[in-house]
């Protein structure tokens, strides 16, 4: 059985999503949207990070609480990603971050890389894998294939808004990563772009439409 595909029903994140997807949102607004949407959903997706018991002294006396004891990597795919990852280092900023530039080749659809700041040998817990749209899925199965090759231990991807395809090719390729999201959509379009959608999340974060 493959790892879970969680989809998150939080009103704030269906009720952001709305203004995310609506044409009319210009760049500022849109990368404002994107990060409070992917700081909610990183909640989501870090739920079974591992704890360990730590000290703390109060106020009133010395006590025993609870810290992550998971080394974090985030790995934002580039462009869109990287609104994902800001949000997400606010939130752990003890996070690494490593970044993988891949486009979508326009007449194929297939990933292209073009940039890989990979540790050879990552010294990691858990990496997430950052990147807004999952579409036909070639994207991040490449950033996964290439994850996969540094041995980090546990993978997970993140997402804002994918495809049934998208998710489908994932699952077959690596049935052992968890996928969190915040919406799945219909289906893909004859030009491979996610019909409700949003458009080109790159494009719409830094206005090179
Ligand atoms: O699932 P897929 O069919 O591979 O499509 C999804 C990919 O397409 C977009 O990137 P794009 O190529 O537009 O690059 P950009 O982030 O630089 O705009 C998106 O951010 C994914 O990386
Ligand atoms: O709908 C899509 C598909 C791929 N990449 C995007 O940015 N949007
Ligand atoms: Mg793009």
């Amino acid at each position: 059985m493959p790892a879970p595909v969680s989809v998150s029903t939080h009103p704030l994140i269906q009720h952001k999503l709305a203004r995310l997807r609506a044409a009319a949102t210009k760049p500022p607004e849109f990368r404002a949207l994107v990060a409070a949407i992917s700081h909610g959903l990183f909640f989501e997706a870090t739920r079974d990070l591992r704890l360990a018991p730590i000290g703390v002294e109060t106020p009133l006396t010395q006590t025993t609480c609870q810290h992550i004891a998971d080394r974090v990597g985030l790995v934002p795919v580039l462009r869109a990603g990287l609104g994902m990852a800001e949000a997400m280092l606010e939130a752990l900023p003890e996070a690494v971050v490593w970044h993988l530039g891949l486009y979508r080749d326009h007449a194929t659809l297939k990933p292209v890389t073009y940039y890989n700041k990979m540790p050879p040998k990552p010294d990691m817990d858990v990496a997430l894998v950052l990147d807004p749209m999952l579409a036909t899925g070639g994207s991040a199965i490449a950033a996964i294939d290439i994850l996969k090759t540094t041995g980090t231990p546990r993978i997970i991807f993140a997402g804002l808004i994918a495809a049934p395809e998208g998710v489908a090719a994932l699952q077959a390729a690596h049935p052992d990563v968890p996928v969190f999201l915040a919406a799945l959509d219909s289906r893909l379009n004859e030009v491979g772009y996610i019909v409700p959608g949003l458009g080109d999340a790159g494009d719409r974060q830094f206005g090179t439409a």
